[in-house]
């Protein structure tokens, strides 16, 4: 399976306006894909779609490898989604909360003690979810969707609401969730700063259309470049240079260097630092400059029309 999930020419209008327009996700396997968006950029209604909540009105899409007209029920099987603000009853404890699902699914029952704990609500699971901080409840909802080990969880906003504790709380329980359960999480969020901190890959959605989409850090060009300090720029620049590096002075005492053949994203600065220290020039400090995302962003709602860049 190359993608968790694939669209092409998503497409839907609601209340006749085009709400998804030509959506072509590209979700890897295995990690968390940050899907951004201002509030009203169409991620509820693009999650829903996914999964066949609503009909689309154009397009193809592929869960877990599998379409979703032809094997609705083996896409959707191993799927996991938790959309706007899950219910919980208040009257039961957490633990009852999670067991009243696994029992209608027929799961064994130590994985009500797994999905408590992956989730951190093993030492408040006995209390009265009516007694939970919003972040109690939103991670008790997200142990729920965690039953039966999905291979991909749709978590739509799940810090929306939350205090800073609990915002921090959930988004370390995310970051962690692919290499504790194995599965792709496709993650949505208005807030840059907190894909950035959980996410490997990403895709920004305004007024419905993708704007960029691909690794994070390729997106904020991580590693594409770097900026080294350096007693004397110019001869700096020459030497690496003449080893086939693409070097140029940006200051009285820097340099911008890119790996002359190196894999885009990638650059060698260990071997670049060597160089110019055998040469006889001092190197001061190495960085790599990012852009943000709120960069991208900006940059991406600049431009007119919406192109799709991904
Ligand atoms: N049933 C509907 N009829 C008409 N318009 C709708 C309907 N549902 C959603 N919309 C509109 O579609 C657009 C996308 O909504 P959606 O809820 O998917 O956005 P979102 O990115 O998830 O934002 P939010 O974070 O605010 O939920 C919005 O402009 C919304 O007003």
């Amino acid at each position: 399976m190359e993608f968790a999930i694939a669209t092409d020419g998503l497409r839907k209008k609601l209340g006749g306006r085009t709400v998804i327009d030509d959506l072509a996700l590209r979700v890897p396997p295995g990690d968390v894909y940050g899907f951004i968006g201002p509030n009203g950029a169409g991620k509820t209604t693009a999650m829903r779609l996914l999964l066949g909540l609503i009909r689309r009105d154009a397009g193809d899409v592929s869960i877990l490898g599998r379409d979703l007209d032809r094997d609705r029920i083996g896409a959707l099987a191993e799927t996991g989604a938790f959309i706007e603000h899950p219910g919980l009853y208040d009257h039961l404890s957490g633990r009852a909360n999670i067991e009243l699902y696994r029992h209608q699914r027929g799961l064994a029952a130590s994985e009500t003690d797994r999905v408590l704990e992956v989730a951190g609500m093993t030492e408040h699971a006995n209390r009265k979810a009516g007694q939970y901080s919003l972040g109690m409840r939103q991670r008790t909802a997200l142990a729920r969707t965690l039953l039966g080990n999905p291979k991909l969880l749709l978590l739509d906003e799940p810090t929306n609401g939350l205090d800073p504790e609990g915002i921090q709380d959930m988004r370390e329980l995310i970051r962690a969730l692919p290499e504790r359960t194995g599965a792709t999480v496709f993650l949505s969020s208005h807030l840059l700063a907190e894909i950035e901190q959980v996410a490997k890959h990403a895709g920004l959605l305004r007024d419905g259309k993708l704007v960029l989409q691909g690794p994070l850090d390729e997106l904020l060009g991580g590693g594409g470049e770097a900026h080294m300090s350096v007693d004397d720029p110019k001869r700096a620049a020459a030497v690496l240079g003449q080893a086939g590096w693409a070097a140029e002075k940006i200051a009285a005492d820097q340099i911008a260097v890119r790996g002359a053949s190196a894999t885009p994203g990638e650059i060698d600065t260990a071997t670049a630092n060597r160089l110019l220290v055998e040469a006889g020039i001092a190197v001061s400090a190495i960085a790599r400059p990012r852009s943000s995302l709120e960069d991208l962003y900006r940059r991406s709602t600049a431009a007119q029309p919406a192109g799709d860049t991904q």
